[in-house]
């Protein structure tokens, strides 16, 4: 053997650089939380650290889920903890922590108690990992996603809040099946808050790319609309117990998974406006371009009067829960 040839072979062995997995930091161990740590781990998105304020249960929830992975043929590790300190050096940290609704409840009554909570945990998640997106799921969803932001000081595009690819898969839900068709076909867009003044956009919907109006009357249209509008709520009065969790961590991972792919994904999100759709200082669900940075643009679509008109009263009721949760936070 030639010393090139054996230079060669030895190269050849050398070992791979060992993979270095993504790091979700998932806060909040309930329905949700749980769900998107199995979602996370089991479709390989990355190894997962949940944390959650009652002992045990994280670590728990992550044996159990550690437990399931030679079944369903997996590496990524979920780790439980009851400690901050934990979440170090994660890529995306996802807060799922606080209080459901329950009947009788609008997700509005969330904002004092779930408030202090995400105020909270978002500091305490990026004072240990500092480069993190910050991805927010508690309720009332547009305005905790502004009292993270506040909360951290992180640049805006880098914390934002899902809900907007929640209530678009729910609208996506209810075309495919009044018309049996895939629901891989249809495209929905819903803009707006997580609540009563959401604003889904027929005229953005196409069951691949021909306009839902080619198949559906607009009686049909309107009470579809109003069926997403109230999805949650019906889901919560049939549960009796909490909310939806399935779908939700379902949207939630496929934002993670956009993030860390850097997919430059156009998706809806609660993100910070700036003046676009002329509206300031507020969070509310509107299209986004999703990559490694967090939001790589806000996209403004051109909208009707109406349409405009009706962001425009969201961003209004946003407005008004920012205000009453500031002086809460502040006293
Ligand atoms: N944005 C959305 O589209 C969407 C969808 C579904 C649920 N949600 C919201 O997500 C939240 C969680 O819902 P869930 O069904 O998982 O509720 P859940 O009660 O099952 O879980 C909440 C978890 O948060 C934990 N928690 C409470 N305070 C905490 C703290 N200070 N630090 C860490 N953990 C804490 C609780 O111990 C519990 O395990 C609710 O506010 C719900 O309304 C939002
Ligand atoms: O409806 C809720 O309270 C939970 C969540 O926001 C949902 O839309 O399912």
């Amino acid at each position: 053997m030639t010393e090139d040839s054996v230079a060669s072979l030895s190269q050849s062995l050398t070992p791979p650089v060992p993979f270095s997995p993504p790091r979700v930091a998932v806060i909040g161990a309930g329905k949700v939380g749980s769900t998107l740590a199995q979602r996370l781990a089991e479709k390989e998105i990355a190894d997962v650290t949940l944390l959650d304020v009652v002992p045990g249960l994280p670590q728990g929830i992550a044996l159990d889920l550690m437990e399931a992975r030679g079944v369903e043929r997996h590496d990524r590790a979920i780790i439980g903890t009851n400690d901050y300190a934990d979440l170090t050096a994660m890529d995306v940290v996802v807060i799922t922590a606080g209080k459901p609704r329950l009947p009788g409840m609008s997700r509005d009554d969330l904002l004092d108690i779930n408030g202090t909570i995400v105020a909270h945990a978002a500091q305490q998640a990026i004072t240990h990992s500092p480069n993190a997106l910050l991805l927010i799921v508690t309720n009332p969803l547009d305005t905790m996603a502004y009292v993270a932001w506040q909360a951290t000081g992180l640049p805006p595009q880098r914390v934002l809040g899902m809900a907007g690819v929640l209530d678009s898969a729910r609208f996506q839900t209810f075309i495919a099946l009044e018309l049996g068709v895939s629901v891989l076909d249809v495209h929905t867009m819903v803009l707006g808050t997580h609540g009563d003044a959401m604003v889904p956009l027929p005229r953005f919907c196409t069951i691949n790319g021909v306009p839902i109006t080619e198949f559906l009357d607009q009686d049909t249209i309107d009470r579809l609309v109003e069926r997403t509008r109230f999805a949650g709520s019906e889901i919560v009065n049939l549960m009796k117990t909490g909310g939806a969790f399935y779908a939700p961590a379902s949207a939630a991972c496929g934002m993670v998974e956009a993030m860390l792919a850097d997919r430059s994904r156009l998706l809806p999100a609660a993100c910070y406006l700036q003046g676009e759709y002329g509206l300031k200082d507020i969070y509310l669900g509107v299209p986004c371009r999703l990559g490694r940075q967090g939001v790589e643009a806000v996209v403004e679509l051109n909208l009707t009067d109406q349409e405009q008109d009706s962001l425009r009263s969201a961003g209004e009721l946003v407005r008004g829960q920012i205000d009453r949760v500031r002086s809460l936070l502040k006293s």
